[in-house]
């Protein structure tokens, strides 16, 4: 019998109340301390594709917002050592010592070349939640007005563990591998999420019909821990009907939280970045007991990479809830009210939301704001 552990001795944070861009969880309590110059250090890793871009305009809107932060910026570009990737000792020693992070997409090679450094970033630390959330900016329209979702990914293993091999000539075998521990991690994760952002619901979201015993085991351990909270409503779903019902009406979502397998949530989170007016917009948090790094839901975007197009929005919403789970939560507030009002006004808007700005000028725009 597979024995169910708990998550004791992890420090649990204070409710908080409900923010759209927030980790609020059980996140291991943020323990950074200011330096002497009275601001904390965060790793800035600004990646491939239009990452350095979108970095750029983070970090232009923080001077301006006067956030206490101080950005200490390290690479991570693929080593070689002993036949295998890693990430480079400085970058792992940074995110381990600051404890927080913002990242900008890493691009990985498609069916060849290193592994996945995002993974192996996830891996490192034991990120073992990525929480998704995904909201309509009200006064920007899109299909719709009211999807307001927030996703939680297990981001450790399931068909993202990266174990594959061929078997004979022609047969090649993936691995999705499934465990308890991580299962019940999440789950209980998702539990407390719900429970301080006030959502009433979980719904774990799986293809345990066909994948019985990896998804049937994922279901286990959601529903073992569902017993925990009996305030929280518990339900399950299939991916499959979870995506007609969602692109069908949103609204029904808009008071739980979903949790699933990694690969399930890498693609239904894109899913809802759709729905609300694409990748441009939607944040991340990878959280973990000890470090947590948070990313926007695209990648490199290498085809207007270098252009000077790119929508920083959804790294900037990423680097909002990485703030208030620093509890800088008066800064978040203020730029984010900012930069939505700026995508509401639609004057000074990215190519992806139907405008005709540059990352600069959005950005400009945006500091406008919080200098009035
Ligand atoms: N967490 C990460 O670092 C992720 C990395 N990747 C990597 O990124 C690379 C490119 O992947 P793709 O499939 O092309 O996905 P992608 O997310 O980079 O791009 C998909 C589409 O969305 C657009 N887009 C994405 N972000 C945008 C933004 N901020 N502003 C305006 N338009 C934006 C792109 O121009 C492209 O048309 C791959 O190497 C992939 O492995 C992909 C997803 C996540
Ligand atoms: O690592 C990558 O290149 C892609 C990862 C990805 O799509 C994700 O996990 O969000």
């Amino acid at each position: 019998m597979l024995s169910s552990r708990s998550l004791a001795g992890f420090a649990l944070k204070h409710a908080q109340p409900a923010r759209r861009y927030s980790a609020a969880a059980p996140t291991a309590a943020f323990a950074g301390q200011k330096g002497s110059n009275g601001k904390y250090t965060v790793t800035l890793i600004p990646g491939d594709g239009i990452g350095p871009e979108i970095s750029e305009s983070i970090k232009d809107i923080y001077s301006a917002a006067n956030v206490p932060i101080q950005w200490e910026e390290v690479s991570v570009t693929p080593i070689l050592k002993g036949g295998k990737t890693v990430i480079p000792d400085a970058a792992i020693q940074s995110v381990k010592k600051n404890t927080v992070a913002l990242k900008g997409p890493l691009a990985t090679p498609i069916g060849k070349g290193h592994v996945s450094l995002n993974l192996t970033l996830r891996r490192t630390f034991n990120l073992f939640a990525n929480v998704r959330p995904c909201v309509s900016i009200q006064g920007f329209k899109t299909p719709y007005d009211d999807v307001n979702t927030v996703l939680i990914r297990e981001n450790t293993e399931g068909e993202y563990s990266g174990i594959e091999h061929e078997v004979i000539d022609g047969v090649v075998q993936s691995i999705k591998l499934i465990t308890w521990d991580a299962s019940e991690r999440v789950a209980r994760y998702a539990f407390h999420y719900a429970q301080s952002s006030g959502r009433k619901r979980v719904t774990a979201v799986h293809k345990a019909n066909i994948m019985k015993m990896s998804d049937g085991m994922f279901l286990s351990a959601c529903r073992e821990v569902s017993k925990d909270f009996p305030e929280i409503a518990y339900d399950e779903d299939l991916l499959d009907r979870a995506c007609l019902q969602i692109t069908q009406n949103p609204r029904p979502y808009s008071d739980r939280v979903m949790v699933m397998p990694n690969l399930y949530g890498d693609i239904l989170s894109d899913m809802c970045a759709g729905l609300i007016g694409g990748l441009g917009l939607t944040p991340s948090g990878n959280i973990g007991r000890d470090a947590s790094i948070f990313e926007a839901v695209h990648g490199s975007a290498p085809d207007i990479a270098g252009k000077g197009l790119a929508n920083p929005t959804a790294l900037l919403l990423s680097s909002l809830m990485m703030l208030r789970h620093m509890n800088l939560v008066d800064y978040a507030d203020k730029i984010e009210k900012a930069a939505l009002t700026t995508i509401a006004e639609g004057k000074t808007i990215t190519g992806d939301l139907g405008g005709k700005s540059s990352t600069k000028e959005y950005t400009q725009a945006i500091i406008q704001k919080l200098r009035v």
